[in-house]
């Protein structure tokens, strides 16, 4: 879908993009960095809108320096900032894009409709884009960037300003933008955490160099430690406790560290598990100490945790644990 070869873009004062290498296939791609870290300039490069100082780059198979206006026809984009009028509907809007786009006027109508249905703008949709809410206006522009039937959406952090339902409902789309439709996204945004769960594929930039390239499931791939969650009892009034000494003096290995459960569930034993033999003795050890087994299951890493600065031995220390604006 997309790749870059040493890509890069100088400013008079600032490097955006440093020999950025990329190699993108279908799906949905998140592209993370903080503020400033070359998002934005990498989109723009790729829809052949600015040029790059050194390097090159291809689209669908189309090399952005002389193929900019064939891979807008092919490419959906949302900016990241307001760009709507205020004064036109959502309806009137969107039929005007896909009208931009080379679409018919009735083409252009039935799939503005559908597109505004699909991303969840019913009868608003006829009410000026001005009165609306920054979540409103977010489905708005992405309906626009999809109204085309386009192969592949570049999304500029589609869920800035949003509260933390409205950033759900977004990654929610925006995911099924390639389930029900297959049509690829390359989605940017300045949180990892949120890409976790919305993405095939993660590209994490910082200062426009290439931090890290690769399938979500390996940056949260399945780890060693076994979360054990017990109830109480009568005769272990703290059974976490109970069950912490006894696997203990069993030879299990136990992280310092405990996680909070739910209310009245006790806590988690975070267990270091070495096979099979460990989640058997953790269940009799449970079983003779006359403990209910709330949960025992093997955890994930967290995008998150792969860039903490003392992640598990073997993975790169790549920067902070959050991306954070500057
Ligand atoms: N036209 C420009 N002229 C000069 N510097 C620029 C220009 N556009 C971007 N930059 C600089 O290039 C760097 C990368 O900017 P870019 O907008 O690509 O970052 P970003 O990761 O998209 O962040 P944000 O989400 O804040 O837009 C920044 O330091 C920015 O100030």
């Amino acid at each position: 879908m997309i790749a870059t070869e040493s890509l890069s873009k100088r400013f008079p004062r600032v490097t955006a993009l440093d020999r950025l290498s990329l190699d993108i296939g279908p799906g949905v791609t998140g592209l993370v960095g903080a503020n400033g870290a070359g998002k934005s300039t990498m989109i723009k490069i790729l829809l052949g809108l600015s040029p790059a100082t050194e390097g090159r780059a291809e689209v669908l198979g189309l090399d952005v320096a002389t193929s900019g206006p064939a891979i807008r026809e092919r490419v959906g984009y949302m900016p990241e900032h307001d760009c709507l009028p205020p004064d036109v509907s959502a309806t009137e809007f969107v039929v005007h894009m896909a009208r931009m786009a080379g679409l018919p006027p009735t083409a252009a109508r039935e799939r503005t409709a559908d597109t505004l249905r699909h991303v969840g703008l019913y009868e608003e949709r006829y009410r000026p884009m001005g009165g609306y809410s920054t979540g409103m206006k977010q489905r708005v522009k992405l309906a626009q960037a999809l109204v085309h039937d386009p192969q592949l959406v570049l999304l500029d952090e589609p869920t800035n300003g949003l509260d933390p339902v409205g950033r759900d409902d977004m990654l929610g789309l925006i995911r099924r933008v390639w389930t029900d439709f297959g049509i690829s996204v390359l989605v940017t945004s300045h949180l990892l955490g949120e890409l976790e769960r919305t993405c095939d594929h993660v590209v994490v930039i910082d200062g426009g160099r290439l931090l890290r390239s690769s399938s979500t499931s390996d940056f949260t791939r399945t780890t060693t430690t076994v979360a054990v969650e017990v109830t109480d009892s009568d005769t272990h009034p703290d059974g976490t406790a109970a069950l912490r000494a006894a696997l203990t003096a069993a030879g299990v290995t136990l992280h310092a560290r405990v996680e909070e459960g739910l209310p009245g569930s006790g806590h988690i034993l975070l267990v270091e598990a070495t096979g099979d033999e460990t989640y058997d003795i953790v269940r009799d050890t449970v079983a003779d100490l006359g403990l209910g087994l709330v949960r025992m299951e093997q955890r994930r890493h967290h995008i998150a945790e792969v860039f903490r600065p003392d992640a598990t031995a073997g993975q790169p220390v790549a920067g902070p644990l959050e991306v954070q604006p500057r």
